[in-house]
């Protein structure tokens, strides 16, 4: 289980297909979802949650064995049966295709695995043990967790903006790493926890906003376009 290449991959508007229905196919289905990808779960029995999404029409859900048509177009496949004939069907067929393939049940010889994830907003930690034991992976997932919190979310949104506003009004790149290495020296983080964050926030932006082009602006909250 060595040489795995760790990447976040955009599924938005892409058909995925899931083979199974059972919890471990629910768990697949949520996470493609959550990553908006076009989900199509096929097989004769569905968990409740999968029943639901289906009804509510978030993803297409026909209840049935699978047949190799039920690949067609699809760009990733998830073999989450319970029977190792089915999903090795599923891999046969997909290897042709050049589809990523994710086997749940005898990950080694899929192409992928899926790791045990941190969301906080824009900020994304994803933990394996390349299938080593999936318990530790929910066990780190569960330490890092209590580490950052979800001022994280509110912090990497201001980060974004504020790195994209610097951008716009300030042409010289040392000036612009500049400002936004003293913004990252600013204790944000305690503002957000301790409320100070949003007053902060908007004494600093719309001292960026009152800057003439490529006049930096201090973040320390002094004066407007001061140099820094
Ligand atoms: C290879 C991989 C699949 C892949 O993606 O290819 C895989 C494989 C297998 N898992 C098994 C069992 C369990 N999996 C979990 C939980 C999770 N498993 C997840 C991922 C992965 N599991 C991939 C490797 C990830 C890595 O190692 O880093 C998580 C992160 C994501 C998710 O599945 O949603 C999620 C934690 C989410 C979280 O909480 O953060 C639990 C605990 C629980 O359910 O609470 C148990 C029972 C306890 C135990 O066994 O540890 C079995 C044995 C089946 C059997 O023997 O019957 C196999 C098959 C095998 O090992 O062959
Ligand atoms: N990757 C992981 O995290 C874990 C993997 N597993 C393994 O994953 C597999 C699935 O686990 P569960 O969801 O708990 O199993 P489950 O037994 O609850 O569900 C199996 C699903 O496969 C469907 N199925 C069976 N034959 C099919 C066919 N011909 N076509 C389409 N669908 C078919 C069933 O209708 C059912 O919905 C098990 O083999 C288990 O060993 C188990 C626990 C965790």
């Amino acid at each position: 289980m060595e040489g795995y290449f760790p990447v976040l991959l955009r599924l938005e508007d892409k058909p995925c297909l899931v083979v199974g229905g059972g919890p471990v196919a629910e768990r697949r289905i949520a996470s493609l979802m959550e990553a908006r990808a076009r989900v199509r779960v096929v097989s004769p029995r569905i968990t409740g949650a999968i029943r639901q999404w289906a009804e509510e029409g978030v993803l297409e859900a026909v209840e049935r064995a699978y047949v190799p048509g039920d690949q067609e177009g699809m760009y990733l496949v998830v073999a989450a049966t319970d029977d190792a004939g089915v999903n090795d069907a599923v891999l046969e067929l997909a290897r042709r295709h050049n589809r990523a393939v994710n086997m749940v049940e005898r990950p080694e010889l899929g192409d992928f695995i899926v790791p045990s994830v941190v969301r906080r907003g824009k900020l994304v930690i994803a933990v394996s043990t390349l299938g080593a034991s999936p318990s530790v992976a929910a066990s780190v997932r569960r330490q890092i967790e209590a580490c950052f919190g979800e001022e994280y979310e509110i912090y990497l949104d201001f980060l974004s903006e504020f790195r994209l506003r610097t951008q716009e009004l300030v042409q010289d790149t040392r000036a612009r790493q500049e400002l936004y290495r003293s913004v990252l020296q600013e204790n944000v983080l305690e503002k957000i926890k301790n409320g100070e964050f949003e007053e902060w926030r908007s004494r600093v932006m719309s001292q960026m906003d009152g800057c003439p082009p490529s006049g930096p602006v201090s973040p320390h909250g002094g004066e407007a376009c001061a140099k820094l």
